[in-house]
């Protein structure tokens, strides 16, 4: 059993109710969550496979098994329902998705597809295609409120929002697929509009966990009210660290709980085991200037020196300093560089810490950097496999029909559509075309080997399936070909290996694929390599590290400009939105709250060639407790 402090333990052996856990940074709230599990299964007899237990991450649902199968002895397979909530949504989706009009086995659309539906919706609608991406923005916040109509009308200037919202469903539906946002949506409505299917789930757990319920969403929330039996629900989460409200995240749902559950038990988890007591102090006193949270005491009883404040002339000294302490703390307190991180608002930040350490020879790793799956290799590869699980998937066909080059351009699929008339996918246009004999000869004949091979692979296992893509159409080549160089060539045949592994833990292309889809989630967390960490305030969530930099605290990038001001007043002047200003002041409190031992606060003078001013956040830090060596 894990090693408990008291206020732990009560937390874990009630069961008489709904309870929430609001504890802060470092209290061990993943650990308390964990023990709850293993004291359901093992001391009351719970079934592990009845507990539905949601994490933040995909990345978090697997630590969480590992950790259940040392505590429990049972093996990882035996907690089916600890997941992420589009993970755990996806299940229930995909097993009851024909009551909703969509046919079995229902994929989820990649980034990609996403954007080839919404360019073809925009072409559609005589929209220029530069609205893509307000319009990829306003769609997705529409699908994670609670009346996507209504957000609509609200979001963004973008014009005839509610047509592109429509068509572009349309083209899902036609599609047999559903993009990352419909998951919770759709479940949601399922759960909701559907009595027998509610039912049916309400039946599947006896308890339900959620970890990190800060950063829920009004959708999850309704979702779990609607799976709710007994109020058998344990929350657990620190409302100073909600991060997520640009997703739809409100710290609202853990501040009213005890409202919506009267008589609900609430644990406070305040000692910190994590930072030391200078750190714990300091975040604490910039928190306290937050009106709207639960109030809390943290405190820590390991003892350090103060967290330190350092203003620079501009950029690139910070970051040279920053890269010069990081080999001091290496060599001469044997600090291992990926025990250190530098943290700042947002990604254009670490541009001069790149150069920085590149220049001192220091090695750093850039967390969050491009996406695995949104690599050209691995979405071209993943389009294959949609393409001959799902033939109504157009955007996957289009993206592959010619990749490798064979012959059928834009224009030779523009007459294969025009030749059939009809609400035919493009594959079933081609496969027609085809068979009709219409087409010339050689480009009949690679259309031809290509529908043979789309056809066949559905019954492949899916590290089979992605072995005779790379075979049958020469993608190799063709990958040597458009690599910058022998070096990105290496790479990417190497991520294609990594799909091959990935692939191989599955049996059939349709899970393979679903776990690619879920598991985008998780981007911004690989954290494998070595060297010191540069990453985004978001990214390094739940993360912590020997000594912690927090760069670029200042006005404008933190607060960031664009959280802060709502609109002009009478006299012209920026209002100030408290709202926005409070979540700015959470992300700070994450930061610092990464550093269990040493923790830096640095600014600038100027930055990217303009004057800058200190943070004001930098103002509520007490003297006591910090050391200032400003300009
Ligand atoms: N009762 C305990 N005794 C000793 N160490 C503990 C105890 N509880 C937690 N810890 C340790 O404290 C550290 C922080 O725990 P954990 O990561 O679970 O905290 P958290 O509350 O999820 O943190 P955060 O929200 O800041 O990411 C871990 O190293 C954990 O092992």
């Amino acid at each position: 059993m894990l090693e408990l402090s008291e206020e732990q333990r009560k937390a874990v052996e009630y069961v008489d109710g709904p309870s929430l856990v609001t504890a802060g940074a470092g209290s061990g709230k993943t650990r308390t969550l964990t023990a709850k599990i293993a004291h359901l299964v093992n001391r009351l007899g719970h079934d592990p496979a009845r507990i539905l237990a949601i994490t933040f991450t995909n990345k978090a649902a697997g630590e969480m098994k590992s950790r259940l199968r040392a505590v429990t002895g049972r093996p990882a397979e035996a907690f089916p329902w600890v997941r992420t909530f589009h993970s755990a949504c996806f299940q229930i989706l995909k097993e009851h998705c024909e009551v909703l009009g969509y046919q079995k086995p229902l994929t989820i659309h990649s980034e990609y597809q996403q954007k080839t539906n919404l360019k073809r919706v925009l072409g559609r609608l005589d929209l220029d295609p530069k609205l893509l991406n307000p319009m990829r923005a306003a769609i997705s916040r529409a699908k994670n409120s609670e009346n996507p109509w209504h957000a609509l009308d609200h979001s963004f200037r973008v014009p005839r929002k509610r047509e592109a919202y429509e068509l572009y469903n349309e083209l899902l539906v036609q599609q047999n697929a559903v993009d990352f946002d419909d998951i919770l949506m759709l479940t949601r409505d399922l759960l909701r509009n559907y009595g027998e299917v509610r039912e049916i789930c309400r039946g599947l757990f006896d308890y339900i966990l959620i970890d990190e319920f800060q950063d829920s969403n009004a959708i999850q929330n309704e979702i779990v009210d609607l799976l709710l039996r007994d109020g058998r629900l344990t929350v657990v989460g620190d409302d100073y660290q909600s991060i997520y409200r640009f997703r739809g995240a409100d710290p609202v749902h853990f501040i009213r709980f005890p409202e919506k559950f009267p008589g609900a038990a609430v644990f406070r988890l305040e000692e910190n085991y994590r930072s030391t007591e200078a750190i714990v102090k300091a975040a604490e006193a910039l928190i306290a200037h937050n009106r709207y949270r639960i109030e809390k005491t943290c405190f820590s009883r390991r003892s350090g020196p103060p967290v330190a404040v350092r203003g620079f002339t501009g950029e690139d000294l910070e970051a040279a300093w920053v890269a010069d302490c990081c080999w001091q703390y290496h060599l001469y307190e044997k600090i291992p560089l990926d025990q250190m991180a530098v943290l700042y608002r947002t990604r254009f930040c670490s541009l001069a810490f790149e150069r920085a350490f590149r220049s001192s020879g220091i090695p750093y790793q850039l967390m969050g950097g491009r996406g695995f799956f949104e690599r050209r290799e691995v979405q071209d590869i993943n389009a294959y496999l949609v393409a001959s699980v799902n033939p109504r998937d157009d955007a996957s066909f289009e993206r592959i029909v010619n990749v490798p080059r064979r012959g059928i351009g834009s224009g030779t699929l523009q007459k294969i559509m025009g030749y059939k008339a009809g609400p035919l996918s493009m594959q079933e246009a081609c496969r027609l075309a085809f068979e009709d004999g219409v087409l010339p000869k050689k480009t009949a004949k690679e259309l031809g080997r290509l529908l043979h091979l789309l056809e066949s692979l559905g019954r492949e296992r899916p590290d089979r399936a992605i072995r005779r893509i790379l075979e049958e159409t020469g993608y190799v080549e063709y990958l040597e070909a458009f690599a910058e160089n022998e070096r990105d060539a290496g790479e990417r045949l190497e991520n294609i290996e990594q799909m091959v592994h990935a692939a191989s833990q599955k049996q059939t292309i349709a899970e393979y694929l679903e776990d690619c889809a879920l598991l985008r989630e998780d981007q911004d967390d690989a954290d494998d390599g070595h060297g010191v960490r540069l990453s985004t305030f978001h990214a390094a969530k739940g993360l912590e590290y020997r000594v912690v930099f927090v760069a670029g605290v200042e006005e404008g990038l933190l607060p960031h400009w664009r959280s802060v001001t709502v609109g002009t007043g009478q006299e012209g002047g920026a209002l100030e939105n408290e709202a926005g200003i409070e979540e700015e002041r959470r992300l700070l409190y994450v930061a610092m709250t990464r550093a269990s031992e040493r923790l830096h606060l640095s600014w600038c003078r100027t930055r990217r060639g303009e004057l800058v001013s200190p943070s004001r956040f930098l103002d509520e830090l007490p003297e006591g407790l910090i050391v200032r060596e400003d300009l």
